[in-house]
């Protein structure tokens, strides 16, 4: 889908593009230097934003010159079986990321999965040890959604020192991280969700907004504060008025777009950024292993030639 040229659309794919094309030589590097990338995708059940989601990782990692595996599994599998599969990718020195998609079905305890990754091969940085790292402000290697979001309010220009943030959505994966982040930055924060009493209240204050629901049309124009930064995170699947099937965000877009000095499209915003920062880590993670490795084997090898 192309999209109308307005300079209020903050579109993921240039920044996207800049940052595989930086992986694309790390990689070809380290693969020259014996040691590819690899990225390995768990998969349980079907969701729709996931099949989304694999199969841009599938062609930006042909890109970007990064290995792409798919493991999927049934919906049924038990945690145990599932942690078994993980061991077995920790065990093989050809992985080197390990990526496990959410959400997994509910009789799957996500943190236990998450935890059964080795952190070295932890490209989201989503293991219950390596999610703390964003809290000490070490932020090279932080969630995908959450650092495209705010590398994304970044390319407006805005000073995030002091700047009045509002997060609807405190997921694990999403809103929370983004929290950590502009916290990072100097942002003040304040984050919503179902309990939150008046959202739009909230919401309405914010110089930038960053919605991660997943509800079509949650964010609605009088729920903006005009010139404000909307950041749109939902990737929804629904049935437009063609019949055909679409991607939509959690906001109105159309009526927003009035109202806000600068929005992300969906697609054509976060989504992007999302999958080139996986790539990114991916190689973050790969560059840990190898200083592990050295710092291992290194030694062994000074030792002999002395
Ligand atoms: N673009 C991208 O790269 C990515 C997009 N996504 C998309 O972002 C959306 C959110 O994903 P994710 O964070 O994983 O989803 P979750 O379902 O894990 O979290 C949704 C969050 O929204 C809150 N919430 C639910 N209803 C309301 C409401 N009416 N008002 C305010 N808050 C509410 C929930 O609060 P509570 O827990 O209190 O119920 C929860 O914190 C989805 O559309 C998903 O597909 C997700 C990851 C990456
Ligand atoms: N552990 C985990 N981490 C995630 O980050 C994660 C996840 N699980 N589960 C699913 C959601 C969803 N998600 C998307 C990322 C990019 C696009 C994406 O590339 N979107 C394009 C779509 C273009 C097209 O239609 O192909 C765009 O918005 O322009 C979509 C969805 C990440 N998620």
């Amino acid at each position: 889908m192309s999209l109308p040229d307005d300079s209020r659309y903050l579109r993921g794919g240039p920044v996207a593009q800049r940052i595989i094309a930086a992986v694309r030589e790390d990689a070809a590097i380290a693969t020259a230097e014996g040691f590819p990338p690899k990225l390995v995708s768990i998969t349980v059940g079907d969701t729709a934003a996931v099949e989304v989601y694999v199969r841009n990782q599938r062609a930006k990692a042909a890109l970007a010159g990064i290995e792409f595996e798919e493991r999927r599994f049934p919906a049924d599998i038990t945690a145990g079986e599932l942690e078994a599969a993980i061991h077995g990718l920790n065990a093989d020195p050809r992985v080197t990321g390990i990526i496990i998609q959410r959400p997994v079905p509910a009789h799957i305890p996500i943190k236990t999965l998450q935890a059964a990754v080795h952190p070295l091969k932890d490209v989201e940085g989503m293991h219950p040890a390596s999610i703390g790292n964003i809290v000490y402000n070490q932020l090279d290697l932080a969630p995908c959604t959450a650092a495209a979001s705010v590398e994304l309010l970044k390319e407006t220009g805005l000073d995030l020192k002091g700047l009045e943030v509002v997060i609807v959505g405190h997921s694990e994966i999403v809103g929370k991280p983004i929290a950590f982040l502009l916290m990072s930055e100097g942002a003040t924060v304040t984050v919503c969700h179902h309990m939150t009493r008046s959202v739009a209240a909230h919401a309405r204050r914010a110089d930038a907004l960053f919605v991660a629901v997943g509800r079509p049309r949650l964010i609605k124009a009088d729920m903006v504060k005009p010139g404000a930064a909307v950041i749109d995170i939902g990737i929804n699947s629904e049935i437009g008025p063609d019949g055909e099937s679409r991607i939509v965000g959690d906001v109105d877009t159309d009526s927003v777009k009035e109202v806000a000095s600068w929005i992300t499209p969906v697609p054509g915003g976060v989504g992007p950024l999302t999958v080139a920062i996986l790539l990114r880590n991916t190689m973050v993670a790969l560059s840990r292993q190898r200083a592990l490795y050295q710092a291992t084997y290194g030694v062994v090898d000074k030792l002999a030639a002395e």
